[in-house]
């Protein structure tokens, strides 16, 4: 029997994108393992680690951590990943980041959220979280069924830190600097795989077309569910 390979994916976009509400369908349609550096990061600093304490006051600034301590943190834990398909949320965010991964694994593709910075504005500033699960919940557009409680474990959600107005300023400047030209080295190697448009539930069935050329849909109720061959409509210009 041919076992096909693992698939390597990274899901980029500016903060608040819509990286984390696009993996968590991508893991309960493809069963792919996701690491999120951001959700990493907090868990560290809720820890309380070293790399915890050092990463908040980076994060608080609206700036990245720097590449070395990032780069040790995240392929530390994808090395434990190698026998599943995986999907890298928020790591690489800078070209020294994207070539110390190329050393280590073969990246097959590269989904970016291709999102306008005033769209991104006013979510974050009504995202609420459940840091242990990294789960992701808005006011507007998907809010919990209890306010300020997790759906799942009833414990309360928060806002994060660095989604106050002036530090969203930072990161999506730190993004322009820093993480587009990771879009450009993954154009150049012909990964990069671009969705455009100002909703999520607009943009993801296009992301879902092109994975199911790669994956197999492993949950129950869709895989069963011809309404999923339905028109896609075209994505925004
Ligand atoms: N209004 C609106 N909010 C969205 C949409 N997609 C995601 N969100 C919310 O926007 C915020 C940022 O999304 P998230 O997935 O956390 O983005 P990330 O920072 O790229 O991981 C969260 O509060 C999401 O619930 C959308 O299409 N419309
Ligand atoms: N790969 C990375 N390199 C450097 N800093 C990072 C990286 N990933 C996350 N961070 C830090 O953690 C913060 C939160 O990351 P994340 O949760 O991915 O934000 P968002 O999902 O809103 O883009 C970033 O603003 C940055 O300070």
């Amino acid at each position: 029997m041919v076992v096909p390979p693992l698939l390597r994916a990274v899901i980029m976009g500016p903060p608040g994108s819509g990286k984390g509400t696009v993996s968590a369908r991508i893991i309960k349609h493809f069963g792919v393992k996701h690491l999120s550096s951001g959700d990493l990061l907090r868990d560290n600093m809720q820890k309380r680690t070293e790399v915890g304490i050092l990463a908040k006051s980076y994060i608080d600034q609206g700036q990245l951590i720097p590449d070395d301590i990032m780069t040790q943190l995240m392929l530390n834990e994808i090395k434990d990943l190698d026998r599943y398909n995986w999907l890298l949320d928020g790591f690489p965010r800078t070209v020294a980041q994207a070539e110390a991964l190329d050393k280590e694994c073969h990246i097959d593709t590269v989904i970016d959220l291709d999102v306008p910075f005033e769209t991104i504005k006013c979510r974050l500033t009504a995202r609420w979280i459940h840091p242990a699960s990294g789960r992701v919940y808005n006011l507007e557009f998907s809010p919990p069924k209890v306010q300020g409680i997790d759906d799942i474990t009833g414990e309360p959600l928060v806002q994060r830190d660095d989604d106050k107005p002036e530090t969203v300023s930072k990161r999506l400047q730190a993004y322009d600097a820093q993480t587009k030209p990771v879009l450009e080295y993954y154009r150049k190697k012909g990964l990069l795989k671009s969705f455009s448009g100002t909703e999520t539930n607009k943009i993801w069935p296009h992301i879902y077309a092109f994975l199911q050329t790669k994956l197999p849909d492993v949950s129950q109720k869709d895989a069963a569910n011809p309404s999923n061959k339905k028109k896609i409509p075209p994505l925004e210009k």
